[in-house]
């Protein structure tokens, strides 16, 4: 068959059947190429992992955030579609996390149950090629990374609609843990239930962060029906599982997880509900070329304290993309402020600004410089 066999001409008083033949004729044998290439790259991964082992550096690190974010970015950069850019990077991220996988398995805790949204977070960034464990509080997810029992660790950090999520915040305080990574998700909360109608339901659990993202939706349609705040979204999907007069809001993993039918999809009042993840680990990560880098800064509670602290990001043309401050109740300095900055420190100017900083400071710890969010 030529190349051009199912143009509009050559397909001009074919069947539908042999114009579909000829299609898929095409794509058996595009798929040929693509495991072809699929396993040429995996045989690199390969190699590159015995250059690593046989380096006999300690410490030497399979999993390379930075270089990841490189190839991701260079490749959404090139996509012409029709396949949109969240598709072709979603792809790519699952042929990496295959690769990784020969080099070496990573261990991956997370904020659980299983079927929360921290763990959908974990397979967006690090792919299903990874081992992953469900931890039930945030300040466990943190023990098992410093314990080395995980490689890292996936927490929540902030959602566009809930705010902040201090028990990560504070947990950092007593952490040398650093930030590896960052993950952002877009978050569409489901009205699930065990029937196929909501008909019968008395009371609908949620955590209460997607209770709150809900709200308006929840006034409109179920002022009636009793809001029931639980641990999270899976154990919300759980409850509902067990009792045919409940249902429970929540990501479509937690549906799958519990066999729910989702009965009203994408019920969050904001389109742009977003959480951002945070991914924890030991080391520091080189930089990718876009990179952002988190501080946690504290200084003594005086008039003018917080001013003297953004003046040499200011001098150094440094974008502050986020603070967040915090009562330190058992120091004798008043406040943790934790900043998100553009750039990476191993940058100039971001040296100049830190030095700076640690003379206004009583202490400035960076707690790590990692890629950007891809998508
Ligand atoms: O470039 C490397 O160091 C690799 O190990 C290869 C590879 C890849 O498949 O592209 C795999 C895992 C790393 O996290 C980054 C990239």
């Amino acid at each position: 068959m030529s190349d051009q066999g199912d143009t509009p001409s050559a397909n001009a008083g074919k069947t539908v059947i042999e114009k579909l033949g000829g299609i898929r004729d095409r794509i058996d044998a595009i798929d040929n190429k693509i495991l072809s290439l699929l396993s040429d790259r995996a045989a690199c991964a390969e190699e590159v992992g015995e250059i690593k082992r046989g380096a006999g550096e300690e410490n030497i690190k399979f999993y390379r955030p930075e270089r990841e974010a490189q190839i991701l970015r260079r490749l959404k950069g090139l996509n012409k579609g029709p396949l949109a850019d969240e598709r072709i990077t979603a792809i790519f991220r699952e042929v990496i996390s295959s690769c990784l996988a020969l080099e070496q398995q990573i261990n991956v805790a997370y904020l659980g149950p299983k079927g929360t949204f921290t763990e959908t977070a974990v397979h967006k960034h690090f792919g299903q090629g990874v081992g992953s464990s469900p931890f039930n509080q945030i300040t466990d997810v943190f023990r098992e990374v410093e314990a080395g029992t995980a490689d890292y660790g996936v927490v929540p950090i902030e959602n566009s609609t809930g705010g902040i999520v201090s028990h990560t915040l504070d947990r950092f305080v007593s952490s040398s843990l650093k930030i590896c990574g960052e993950i952002h998700l877009m978050i569409h909360q489901n009205l699930m239930c065990k029937n196929q109608d909501m008909s019968g339901v008395t009371r609908i659990y949620s955590h209460e962060q997607s209770l709150m993202q809900c709200r308006d939706w929840l006034a409109r349609h179920y002022p009636d029906v009793v809001k029931v705040p639980v641990a999270s979204n899976a154990e919300a999907a759980r409850l509902a599982s067990e009792d045919p007069h409940s249902a429970a809001i929540g990501g479509e993993n937690a549906a799958k997880q519990y066999a729910l039918n989702i009965v009203s999809p994408h019920i969050q009042d904001s389109a742009n509900n977003m959480t951002r993840f945070l991914v924890i680990g030991k080391e520091e990560i080189p930089a990718s070329g876009n990179d952002r880098t988190s501080l946690l800064i504290s200084t003594k509670n005086r008039a003018g304290a917080l001013y003297k602290l953004l003046e040499p990001l200011e001098r150094h043309h440094l974008d502050m993309t986020n603070i967040e401050s915090r009562p330190a109740p058992d120091t004798h300095w008043g406040y943790f402020f934790f900043m998100d900055i553009d750039g990476h420190v191993s940058d100039a100017d971001m040296q100049l600004a830190l030095a700076e900083l640690e003379g206004e400071a009583e202490l400035v710890r960076v707690l790590g410089s990692y890629a950007k969010a891809i998508l």
